[in-house]
């Protein structure tokens, strides 16, 4: 059987409803996705907070009920952009097609001759990692933004006090 395999990458800091309303569409057009958790080495961080295995967590609950084969893989930096796409590929399923709508991600695998679709932006202005950082740092409410099961372990592992101490906002002197 000819299997369609398709490959998402992000940071995921944190996984939020923009990234599920993306996979759900993803879903209806493959047979199996592969989500490649980006920066996996990056961690206790202002943009980074959570680790490799937080986020395969957060991704593992939030699509509990999808149905879609998925593998959600950790996928640490390298140096070299231009061996970035064989290094991934070196370390993932084969696929057919590329979902993203980061430049340089795009730019790498057109180069590769690998193809790539840009998923439509889900109200981008709240859905974004960046701005649910800073929705945290300031108490302000972030959960709606996110998968339930997300906030569970964003709980959990206390990420919000989490990201307070290694943004360094948490009234501590350093
Ligand atoms: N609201 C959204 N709707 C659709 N796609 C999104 C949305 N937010 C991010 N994406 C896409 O998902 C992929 C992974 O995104 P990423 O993990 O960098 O999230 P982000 O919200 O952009 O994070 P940050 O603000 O921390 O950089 C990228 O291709 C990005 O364009
Ligand atoms: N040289 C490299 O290591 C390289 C090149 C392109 C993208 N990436 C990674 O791919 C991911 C892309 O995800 P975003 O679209 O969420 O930025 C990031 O984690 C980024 O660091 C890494």
């Amino acid at each position: 059987m000819d299997m369609k395999r398709a490959f998402y990458i992000g940071r995921f800091q944190p996984f939020h409803l923009g990234h599920y309303s993306v996979i759900t569409s993803i879903a209806k057009e493959v047979d199996e996705l592969i989500i490649g958790i980006g920066s996996a080495q990056r961690t206790h961080e202002s943009n980074n907070p959570f680790t490799a295995g937080e986020r395969v967590m957060m991704i593992r609950h939030a699509l509990e009920d999808i149905d879609v084969h998925f593998y959600a893989l950790p996928i640490d930096d390298i140096q070299q952009n231009p061996i970035w796409v064989s290094y991934v590929t070196s370390r993932t399923p084969p696929f057919d097609t590329a979902y993203t709508n980061n430049p340089l991600v795009i730019e790498l695998f057109e180069e590769a001759g690998i193809s790539v679709k840009q998923p439509p932006m889900y109200h981008r202005e709240q859905h974004s990692g960046t701005e649910i950082r800073r929705r945290m740092l300031a108490d302000e409410e972030w959960k709606h933004l996110v998968p339930d099961a997300v906030a569970d372990v964003i709980d959990e592992i206390d990420g919000v006090r989490r990201l307070k101490r290694v943004s360094g906002t948490d009234g501590f002197d350093y």
